[in-house]
């Protein structure tokens, strides 16, 4: 994936908000405002009471394929990514140490000084570093968020310089938390690949080395909530992503369903998978890749440590087989090269699931 040609990107200055809520804890900037359209939004926690996100137990996963319980939660599975594209997994198997000691580092990182977080700043354009990722002009409004986001695997996208120092063990702990997930991920691949009535290798074969990259996003706590946004509307790039919300995490995540705004209230021990837009694209979008924000707390800062995996950039994807009707079901997406997806994606600003119009075939 060719690098952006960032010299032309004016993005004006972009103030960091956690100096900000210290210097001026009730004072809002402009840059941060929402329009009105933008803001709050339709928020149903009534939804979210009488049909919550789906919550799929992974040890029921691990039994006999003709046991019932795996029957049942493939095909719990299978409706979650249909009709939600979100679900939750319980019971994943990640060791607590790992799990833990990912958020520890991250929330070190997070408390550093500012001088120590810029030694890895977020060039424009790009999406590695400490900062704001998908910012191109200088009147673009900007989320309540700070970013720290790393390409992890293959070790060829990784930028060494980014890598920080400090705290000790970061660099150990995000590469053992990955592979973790990097296995969960494969695991997962593999049951939605049975719940489509597909070969449960297909994903992995047709996956190549998946390239894994990992984003912490810190919200600090906000005097006007209703006014920004932590994480505008975007739809992942990804195949799939894995987000981890730290120990006691008050809501942030919310996701479109059905026009409203429905929050994820976090679980313990739980990890938040949703469907990417490359899943979308392989399922001729019987699996969704849903548009989903992050909203901030007056009082309470919030800690996200999201995986997304993805194929290999050499990859073409295209509808599957399998999942296309000429009479019944046509093709609704062209083939693509996964390299050029993500450097779309990445050259664009987050705008709900715009990014998919790259390849999307227009009747
Ligand atoms: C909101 O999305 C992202 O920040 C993001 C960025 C991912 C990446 C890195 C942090 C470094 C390596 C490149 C890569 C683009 C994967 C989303 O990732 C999605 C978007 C695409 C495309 C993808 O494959 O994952
Ligand atoms: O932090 C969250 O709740 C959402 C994060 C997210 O959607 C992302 O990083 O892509
Ligand atoms: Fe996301």
């Amino acid at each position: 994936m060719a690098p952006l040609p960032i010299s032309s990107i004016r993005v004006g200055k972009i103030e960091d908000v956690q100096e900000l809520i210290k210097s001026k804890p009730n004072k809002v900037p402009e840059r941060f405002i929402r329009d009105a359209n933008e803001r709050g939004g339709l928020v149903s926690l009534k939804t979210h009471l009488h049909q919550p996100i789906p919550v799929i137990d992974l040890s029921k996963l691990s039994k006999p394929h003709t046991n019932d319980d795996f029957v049942f939660e493939i095909l719990k599975l299978s409706q979650a990514c249909e009709d939600w594209g979100f679900f939750q997994v319980i019971n994943h198997g990640l060791e607590v140490d790992v799990v833990d000691d990912i958020e520890k580092v991250a929330k070190e990182f997070f408390e550093m000084p500012l001088e120590e977080k810029q030694k890895y700043p977020m060039e424009p354009g790009t999406v590695q570093g400490y900062g704001q990722a998908f910012i191109f002009s200088e009147d673009q409004k900007l989320d309540w968020c700070n970013m720290f986001a790393l390409g992890v695997h293959p070790p060829s996208i990784r930028n060494p310089k980014l890598w920080p120092s400090k705290p000790a063990r970061f660099s150990e702990s995000l590469k053992g938390y990955s592979k973790e997930i990097s296995k969960l991920c494969k695991r997962l691949l593999t049951y939605i690949a049975i719940s489509l009535g597909l070969k449960k290798e297909t994903f992995e074969e047709m996956f190549g080395e998946a390239v894994q990259a990992v984003r912490m996003n810190y919200y600090p706590p906000c005097s006007s909530p209703d006014l920004v946004l932590g994480l505008s509307p975007h739809s992942d790039g990804s195949a799939l992503t894995v987000l981890q919300q730290s120990k006691d995490s008050c809501v942030g995540l919310q996701i479109l369903k059905d026009n409203t705004w429905v929050p994820v209230l976090p679980l313990p021990n739980a990890l938040v998978i949703n469907i990417g837009d490359t899943v979308e694209v392989l399922t001729n979008g019987k699996y969704k890749s849903v548009e989903h924000r992050a909203v901030t707390n007056r009082e309470r800062e919030r800690l996200t440590i999201v995986t997304f995996y993805a194929p290999n950039y050499e990859v073409e994807i295209e509808p599957m087989g399998e999942l296309v009707d000429d009479e019944t079901n046509p093709c609704k997406y062209r083939s693509y090269n996964h390299g050029d997806y993500s450097y779309h994606y990445i050259s664009n600003k987050l705008q709900g699931k715009k990014s998919l119009d790259f390849a999307k075939i227009l009747n």
